[in-house]
């Protein structure tokens, strides 16, 4: 006999609450809307702090001072090596491989060598430390990756050069220009935390479970890399491309939708009037875009909007300007979705350690749709 909350069946767990957190507030500041980071406005902290202030805010729970930003970057900074082992096996993977799956592993054999990876699984304070290290050297294996796989030898971080900076000097070669690295910098506060998305959701999964931390992440590292989530950011790219020309956006939207195809970086599970990072990065895909004088891509994003809006009422959300503004960083388009979750795993790894600290293990049920209950008959009666 099923209970009453057996009955009850949400697809895809839409509008279902499975967690009190105190880390995102998606109705933002005053129950206005919105997005918040620990009681911070997006609106605030986008521009204002850099990543490493945002990545201590959702480890620690507030912004750090002055002393404290000092003490975490030296400890960022300390971490950002990644060992040689871990190296030596990115060289050997097949080219071909998406960067998502190579991060998936990097970050696995980053567990193997991290100095407490026997600690107890809800030891809250060498979880945070663990976090730390994540943090560092996630963006490390990124640009390692990203190198190995052009064919080029990866570069060692430098240590003067902040988060941001140093990830593009250590894909690129080369200092970046201070409006870069600010670009840069921005889009990785903004793609840090989102609360209970579904690569979130699967590290609280696995925690919850009382799997370590590591494991969490590589969980939402799986779960980020799919399309309809952070993969969106390189399929929008392949929508801008395709269109192509402003002047095709209205045909070829209302071509891709009576094929009934989703166009990538439009549409949210929760935002229904907006996505509020998508709104500033946007903002600066324009600001970014004059500085190197050429408006092409925005001239074309903007009728596509315009479409999506007139014919789906569906605004875009963050993956749709970040592709255009990784763009103009000349980053290459296989890794935006890997660049989503070195900065993501601030977010990923501050709801992994509310989990262990409170934890109570996931698993909802399913309502059963398939054959009745049968005898099994021996194998000469079957068929
Ligand atoms: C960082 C992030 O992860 S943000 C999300 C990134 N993902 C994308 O950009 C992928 C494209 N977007 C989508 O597929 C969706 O909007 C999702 C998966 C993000 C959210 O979708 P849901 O909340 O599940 O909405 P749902 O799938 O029920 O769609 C509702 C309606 O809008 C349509 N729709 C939603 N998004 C899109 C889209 N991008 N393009 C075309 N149609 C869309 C659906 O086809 C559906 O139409 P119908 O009612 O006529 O059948
Ligand atoms: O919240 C979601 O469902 C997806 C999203 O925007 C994110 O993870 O940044």
């Amino acid at each position: 006999m099923s209970s009453a909350s057996e009955d009850k069946f949400f697809p895809g767990l839409e509008g279902v609450i499975s967690n009190e957190t105190a880390i995102a507030d998606m109705q933002g500041t005053q129950g206005q809307g919105g997005l918040a980071f620990r009681g911070y406005a997006i609106e605030d902290l986008a521009g204002s702090v850099s990543y490493e202030e945002t990545a201590f805010l959702l480890l620690h729970g507030d912004l750090p001072t002055a002393a404290q930003l000092d003490e975490f970057n030296g400890r960022l900074r300390a971490s950002r090596a990644i060992p040689g082992a871990l190296i030596d096996l990115l060289k050997t993977v097949p080219r071909s491989i998406h960067p998502m799956d190579t991060l998936r592993t990097a970050v696995s054999v980053l567990a193997h060598f991290d100095p407490e990876v026997t600690a107890p699984v809800q030891d809250h304070d060498a979880n945070v430390r663990k976090a730390e290290r994540l943090v560092a050297q996630m963006a490390t294996a990124v640009a390692a990756a990203a190198r190995i796989a052009r064919g080029q030898e990866p570069i060692a971080p430098k240590a003067e050069l902040g988060h941001a900076a140093n990830f593009l000097y250590m894909l690129n070669g080369t200092d970046p220009t201070g409006a870069q690295a600010e670009a840069f910098d921005l889009s990785l506060t903004l793609y840090a935390e989102h609360e209970l998305n579904a690569s979130t959701f699967a590290a609280r999964v696995t925690a919850s479970t009382l799997s370590d931390i590591h494991s969490a992440i590589v969980s939402a590292v799986g779960t980020l890399k799919g399309s309809l989530h952070g993969g969106a950011n390189e399929k929008s790219w392949e929508v801008l491309e395709q269109v192509g020309d402003p002047d095709r956006a209205e045909q070829w939207i209302q071509d891709a939708l009576a094929r009934k195809e989703r166009i990538m970086g439009f549409g949210h599970r929760v935002y229904k009037t907006g996505d509020p990072r998508a709104v500033i990065l946007k903002e600066h895909c324009r600001r970014v875009a004059a500085e190197i004088g050429d408006d092409r891509w925005e001239r074309i994003a903007e009728p596509i909007e315009r479409e999506m809006t007139r014919q789906k009422g569906l605004p875009p959300n963050v993956d749709w300007p970040s592709a255009r503004l990784y763009h103009y960083l000349g980053i290459e388009v296989p890794i935006y979705t890997p660049i989503f979750a070195m900065a993501r795993v601030a977010g990923w790894s501050a709801h992994v350690i509310e989990q262990l600290d409170h934890n109570r293990l996931m698993r909802p049920r399913a309502r059963y749709v398939g054959a009745p209950h049968r005898p099994v008959k021996p194998i000469a009666e079957r068929g």
